[in-house]
């Protein structure tokens, strides 16, 4: 199994209004209520690809069991197992909100805190992911932390994937990706933004080499609607979608990672991990939700997708 981390679970909201405006009262045309937080969507994608995976972090609340309850009911296209793991804790899961603007195709994205988590808790996730980590094949971490959990845990949880010898990817930002990064994960998916703090640069490719050297095995940085840029220890890649698809771009970074982990348990060469990570991405902007992509585009898109050296 594909074991995937989301230590900030949320449920997900996503409105759609004809036109956002600021300081306006909006009517809302349609709503979709997703269980979230990155490393959901990311298994999301991972049991439709057919992987079985196993979603752990935290979950509590009425919005932790409203999101374990869409765990359950939801595999999209109805694919492989997936397995809820989560640990319950006292606090209450956070929601997020995409709000979707008919007019122009973007996506304004609210993103509540989390809730606080104990150092119990915390103590009882550890244990539950050093477990799980004994039938994994590959662990993907994912998304911001809440409050109470140390701002150096991405790093733990990155050096016990490695002492246990399995693959892990990581995904998040900020000072969690800096002390993650140092402590040598496989591979590292930051998108420009997330790149461009890390390092101070806002040029990809220097800012790549400079995040590797920071101590991950591979970068696959997310561009947006460029595509993929890869610095790994086999060559760089650019890989670029054939055309631009507008929609909404939330969780298109989550697919990736989904395709690059995929592609990597099955072991596809990188050229053809970052095709299908660019293909499952702009199916994920052609899909109303994230954790969730439009197959017609993805086989569509598929062998289209154009990988050249970086
Ligand atoms: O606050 P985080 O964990 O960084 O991001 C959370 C989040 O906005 O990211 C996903 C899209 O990537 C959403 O489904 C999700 O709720």
């Amino acid at each position: 199994m594909i074991l995937t981390v989301t230590l900030n679970a949320a449920l997900d909201l996503t409105y759609r209004v004809p036109r956002l405006q600021p300081h306006a009262s909006h009517h809302v045309t349609a709503a979709a209520e997703r269980p979230g937080g990155k490393g959901v969507n990311v298994a999301r994608v991972l049991a439709a690809l057919g992987h079985t995976t196993v979603v752990t972090g935290f979950a509590g609340g009425t919005t932790g069991e409203t999101l374990r309850r869409h765990l359950a009911e939801d595999v999209p296209g109805g694919g492989a197992e997936l397995v809820d793991s989560l640990v319950p804790i006292l606090g209450t899961t956070r929601r997020t909100v995409a709000v979707v603007d008919a007019s122009t195709g973007d996506t304004t994205q609210l993103n509540e805190t989390g809730p606080d988590v104990t150092a119990e808790e915390w103590a009882a996730f550890t244990d539950v992911y050093a477990r799980l980590l004994r039938e994994a094949r590959a662990v993907a971490l994912c998304g911001s932390l809440p409050p109470g959990v140390p701002v150096g845990a991405y790093a733990h949880l990155v050096r016990q994937a490695r002492a246990a010898r399995v693959p892990v990817l990581l995904d998040t930002s900020g000072e969690p990706l800096r002390r993650g990064i140092a402590a040598r994960p496989d591979l590292v998916t930051p998108n420009t933004a997330e790149l461009a703090a890390l390092t101070g640069s806002t040029e990809p490719l220097r800012a790549a080499l400079d995040a590797r050297r920071r101590g991950a095995h591979a970068i696959a940085a997310t561009l947006g609607p460029e595509g993929v840029l890869a610095v790994t220890p086999d060559g760089r890649w650019r890989a670029a979608p054939p055309r631009r698809l507008a929609g909404n771009p939330t969780g298109a970074g989550d697919s990736a990672a989904a395709g690059l982990l995929s592609a990597l348990v099955e072991g596809l060469p990188w050229p053809d991990r970052l095709t299908r990570a660019v293909a499952l991405a702009a199916a994920t902007v052609k899909a109303p939700t994230a954790g969730e992509f439009d197959p017609a585009t993805y086989e569509d898109v598929l062998p289209h997708v154009k990988v050249t050296a970086a």
